[in-house]
């Protein structure tokens, strides 16, 4: 199978997943990225069994439209059971990098509000060890200079995402060359330097569920 089929099929294995436990008041959490788009499209084949979804960018909120859901505002939403979304990198752990796509932080607080987050990647993406997919960090422009040599510090190489501005109107520096000996760690020490608005390591929360396509089929792990 392409990486886009191994894509699909965690897109299909995570709504079969979830479906069994949709009622109509249910509101489900939805990621971001190419593999989130596998789900969102898996997902509106059941529309009639929940209520709605809340976003976690634009892009996925007009996806959702587009299907027909209903997409709230996550501030009218108390209770979310599931928080679907791809990664760029995953490992044993659960523990993630994100950002690729640059919906990090509305990512990590649609993550935060829910009580399971399962996590839907091909298996490109797990990984023994994480970074070498470079971190993405989320900063207040006028803030990048200064964080970009506070993370310099952290022994990092951070490179500005030219042209791009988040969903939050923001910047992305994408950090190379670091080394993550605790992905806690770094994620609270990198949330720590003024100007950032979060990193896209999910380790603080990591997935509960990994859903990772391989050419053996979708295999279901949790953490270790
Ligand atoms: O900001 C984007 C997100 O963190 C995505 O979940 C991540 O980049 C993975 O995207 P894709 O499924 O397209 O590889």
């Amino acid at each position: 199978m392409t990486q886009d089929e191994l894509k699909r099929a965690t897109g299909i294995a995570a709504a079969d997943y979830i479906r069994p436990h949709l009622d109509d008041k249910s509101i489900i959490g939805v990621g971001t990225g190419s593999t989130a788009n596998c789900f969102i499209d898996a997902l509106a084949e059941h529309k009639n069994l929940f209520d709605g979804a809340v976003a976690s960018s634009e892009a996925s909120a007009q996806r959702l439209r587009d299907h027909g859901i209903p997409v709230y505002d996550l501030n009218n939403v108390s209770n979310l059971d599931f928080y679907i979304d791809g990664a760029d990198e995953i490992n044993k752990h659960l523990e993630m990098i994100k950002g690729g796509g640059a919906a990090l932080t509305r990512e990590k607080i649609v993550a935060a509000v829910a009580r399971e987050f399962i996590c839907i990647a091909d298996e490109t993406k797990l990984v023994g060890r994480l970074g070498a997919f470079p971190l993405p960090v989320e900063v207040i422009p006028m803030a990048r200079s200064y964080v970009a040599r506070e993370l310099v510090k952290l022994g990092g190489d951070p490179v500005y995402r030219e042209g791009v501005i988040t969903d939050n109107g923001n910047c992305i520096l994408d950090v190379h060359n670091l080394f993550i000996a605790s992905a806690i760690e770094l994620e609270s020490k990198i949330n720590q330097i003024t100007g950032v608005v979060t990193n896209g390591l999910f380790a603080l929360r990591p997935a509960d569920v990994l859903l990772l396509g391989t050419q053996n089929g979708v295999q279901t792990i949790k953490a270790e």
